[in-house]
């Protein structure tokens, strides 16, 4: 049976992701009442600065004033999409103690401070769901939170940045540096005029704490995240991966420790075999393995980006939260049961590959090989190339600790026959 009164929908920020929104829920408007049972109505959206005309949108529900529309009584969903830390947790906590469910796009908002946010939900009896914060369009969260709940998770892996991932593909398939690579995408419009929270792998990291807390039922905030960006990645890094037969890619790791106590959850780049099903996600695409217990390896693959894929992701979680208005029931909240411990990634076990110029004479190789057992890291395969006197070592180890090739690069460059040490990368899925 449908209901006639409709539910009532606050829209806070009209950026590239709001005005998707609300064209969405207007040309869908017919199909979204169907499948809620009830209308949905955009009852006001909030913007910053008000006085120019939103295409599809009435005038007069715009107003400047985001804090009063979400104390309105009449509100049943808020949808923040305006992005950063505040005012959206204030608007959005206030918008909780007035009654209203929230659908947020935020992760920096909930990979910092998620907890205040589930416990305020939680407090009001209201909704917090947020599929749009990771990996854009992409079904991923709701997997997590419910489609697995009844299985154990014991990593994720992926790829959840477009921006980096598409400047990584350029740089791969030009041989462009980074720099290079890195206006195209500007140009493109893939990033954004301040790419720092892109390149500097901030993003993937709020991404990554959000990803580890739901698989890990555990609090995981973007300052648990070990995180390395993609500015250092040089045109060399990407050749040399080439000559492996690998790609560089920014990859998202959230792992259950061996010891079934501890989660870890970092961000950098890594080579991986050109093989590998990540290999194949080419421009601003996103990609995430999920490998649990019970269901093995599952994979989900989509845009992780854009105003209208991300909108979708938006509108799925409104058509949820009003479903469950209407039943007066509320989805799941924050479980963070297990309370695993997060780890530094010093402990996190990974594969190496590293570039040494070293002298060419008889023993150099055992000298360099002596240091890696000295620190218990060890050496996979050794690739040799002569040059003038000089010889390039590439080296690719067995997987080690970061500690402990940290300390073998410690020592490495301290010895008179290593003239450089590049290309420094882990190296995935292997
Ligand atoms: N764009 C994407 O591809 C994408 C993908 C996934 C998630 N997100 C997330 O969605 C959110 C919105 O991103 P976006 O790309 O639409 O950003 P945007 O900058 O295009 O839009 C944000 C809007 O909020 C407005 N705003 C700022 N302060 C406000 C206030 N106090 N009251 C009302 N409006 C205010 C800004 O004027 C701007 O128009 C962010 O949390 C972002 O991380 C975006
Ligand atoms: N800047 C992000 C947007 C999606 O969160 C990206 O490049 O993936
Ligand atoms: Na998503």
């Amino acid at each position: 049976m449908m209901r006639t009164q409709p539910l009532k929908v606050a829209l806070l920020g009209c950026g590239v992701v709001g005005s998707e929104v609300a064209r969405i829920m207007t040309t869908h408007a017919t199909d979204l009442a169907a499948r809620i049972g009830a209308p949905v109505e955009l009852a006001g959206v909030a913007v910053r600065r008000g006085g120019r005309e939103r295409a599809g949108i009435d005038p007069a529900l715009i107003t400047t004033d985001a804090v009063e529309l979400v104390k309105r009584d009449d509100i049943d969903v808020v949808v923040e999409v305006i992005g950063g830390i505040e005012p959206a947790r204030g608007l959005i906590l206030s918008a909780m103690e007035h009654g209203a469910s929230v659908v947020s796009a935020n992760k920096a908002l909930l990979a910092e401070d998620g907890s205040t946010l589930h416990a305020s939900a939680a407090k009001h009896g209201v909704d917090l769901y947020y599929e749009a914060a990771v990996a854009g369009a992409i079904p991923l969260l709701r997997p997590l939170r419910e489609s697995l709940a009844g299985d154990k998770v014991e990593r994720v892996l992926g790829i959840v940045n477009g921006t980096t991932n598409f400047i990584l593909d350029r740089m791969d398939t030009t041989g462009a540096g980074f720099a290079e690579a890195l206006d195209e995408a500007t140009a493109l419009g893939y990033a954004e005029a301040d790419p720092t929270a892109d390149i500097e792998g901030f993003d993937a990291a709020a991404k990554a704490a959000i990803l580890a807390g739901l698989a890990f039922h555990t609090r995981v905030t973007a300052a648990d995240v070990y995180r390395e960006g993609i500015t250092e990645v040089s045109a060399a890094d990407v050749a040399s991966a080439k000559a492996m037969d690998c790609v560089v890619k920014l990859l998202a790791i959230c792992e259950r420790g061996a010891d079934g106590q501890s989660v870890s959850a970092r961000v950098h780049p890594a080579m991986i075999p050109r093989s590998h099903p990540l290999a194949s996600v080419r421009e601003a695409y996103n990609a995430v393995f999920v490998e649990s217990e019970a269901a093995g390896q599952l994979m989900f693959y989509g845009p992780g980006a854009g105003g209208a894929p991300t909108a979708s992701a938006v509108l799925g979680d409104l058509v949820a939260v009003c479903r469950n208005k209407l039943s007066g029931a509320t989805g799941p909240g924050e479980s963070a049961y297990a309370a695993l411990t997060p780890q530094p990634v010093g402990i996190a076990r990974t594969r190496y590959h590293l570039s040494l110029d070293v002298a060419d004479r008889a023993g150099v190789l055992a000298q360099v090989a002596a240091v890696f057992a000295q620190h218990d890291v060890s050496i996979d395969t050794v690739r040799q190339q002569g040059r003038d006197g000089d010889a390039t070592l590439v080296i690719v180890t067995h997987t080690a600790t970061d500690a402990a090739l940290a300390a073998t690069v410690a020592d490495l460059r301290g010895m008179d026959i290593v003239r450089d040490i590049a290309g420094i990368m882990r190296v995935e899925g292997e």
